[in-house]
């Protein structure tokens, strides 16, 4: 089996790149310890500390973006970094040539019960000069399709890390005893049909007409329009639900609901959105809000939130149809899309 290392060499990337995958890759085996320790280490539970947006941070959440953040600010090739636990970006080092946006550990809710969590990143290119040495916001504001490379490390059963460089996807395997991520799936493909999908039904009563329709007709199975069984799962991390639907197709959403009329979106564009679209776009699979491509999206804010629509093609493209109709208009105004 190839190594992380082997793998890398053969594709021809920039150095620099190459070697902040493995500033990340390297990082995720200490936060692979640290989660698999748990209660041992004593980093399972809440601090009394809130994010920016307002939720509640647990230790780990805070222990895993230090450990990216000191490993990231240590590597040259890195020129700032921006992450769903600080409120602003962060400067690193001054040649650098890349922007790292991460979730450091998604589906925190997950923690303390022992189940899948993640970390997600995405790395764009530093594309405008920086004016009198400083970095700001705007630099990071760039649509999805800029990225260089993305993916996510899932710590669950085995330690996984999904990678995207633009030349489809590919898994990779912690081997426990080397260390190593070896190479166990070179071409991770989605099916384009499935009889899966995943979404919090405990919102159902607030999302918008269009989704509610479609996830009503899946609900009927054979006896609706659908004429089909469709079968549902709910990790409650985004990277468990995403690796599912990587590994054997599926219907992903977290879709736009007025629970808090101030927050209609759960899931962040840039460190969570983005790269799973990307990586489910080199799946052949397919990515969007239910009003437009999510990688087309120009970000407005760093911690812009979004609604997800994502994987298996064909079902994907249902699921739009149903956002695309008649009374999608009126609905629409209610949640506009790409809200903060
Ligand atoms: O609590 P809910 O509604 O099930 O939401 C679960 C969703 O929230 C998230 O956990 C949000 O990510 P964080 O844990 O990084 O805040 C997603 O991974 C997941 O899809
Ligand atoms: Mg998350
Ligand atoms: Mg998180």
């Amino acid at each position: 089996m190839q190594t992380l290392a082997q793998y890398l060499t053969s594709q021809s990337l920039p150095s620099s790149l190459e070697k902040l995958i493995f500033t990340l890759a390297d990082t995720s085996k200490t936060i692979s310890l640290a989660v698999r320790n748990g209660a041992l280490a004593g980093v399972l539970g809440a601090t009394e500390q809130e994010n920016i947006q307002g939720e509640t941070q647990k230790k780990l959440d805070i222990i895993t973006n230090d450990m990216l953040k000191e490993s990231l600010k240590a590597d040259l090739a890195v020129r700032g970094l921006a992450s769903e636990e600080e409120d602003h970006i962060v400067e690193a080092n001054n040649e650098g040539q890349y922007l790292v946006c991460f979730d450091p550990l998604d589906g925190s809710s997950n923690i303390d019960i022992n189940s899948l969590v993640g970390t997600i990143f995405s790395v764009l290119p530093m594309q405008k000069p920086v004016s009198q040495g400083s970095l700001t916001e705007q630099h990071f504001l760039q649509s999805g399709r800029h990225q260089v490379t993305a993916g996510y490390m899932l710590y669950g059963p085995s330690t996984m890390m999904a990678l995207t460089t633009g030349q489809g996807v590919q898994f990779f395997t912690l081997d426990p005893n080397s260390q190593e991520y070896l190479l166990t799936n070179d071409n991770v493909n989605i099916s384009p049909d499935t009889a899966e999908f995943a979404i919090n039904m405990s919102n159902q009563r607030f999302w918008e007409a269009p989704m509610q329709t479609y996830i009503d007709e899946l609900l009927l199975g054979t006896l609706g329009p659908r004429e089909k069984a469709f079968n549902m799962r709910w990790i409650a991390a985004m990277v468990g639900d995403v690796h599912r639907v990587l590994s054997r197709g599926g219907l992903f959403t977290y879709p736009a609901d007025h629970k808090n009329p101030k927050k209609p979106f759960k899931l962040r564009l840039m460190y969570e959105a983005n790269p799973m679209a990307w990586l489910v776009e080199q799946s052949g699979g397919k990515a969007s809000t239910g009003y437009e491509n999510i990688l087309d999206i120009e970000p407005e804010h760093i911690h812009q939130r979004v609604a997800v629509i994502l994987g298996s093609r064909n079902e994907v493209d249902i699921c739009l149809r149903h956002h695309q109709g008649d009374n999608s208009d009126e609905i629409n105004t209610q949640v506009a899309p790409s809200l903060v």
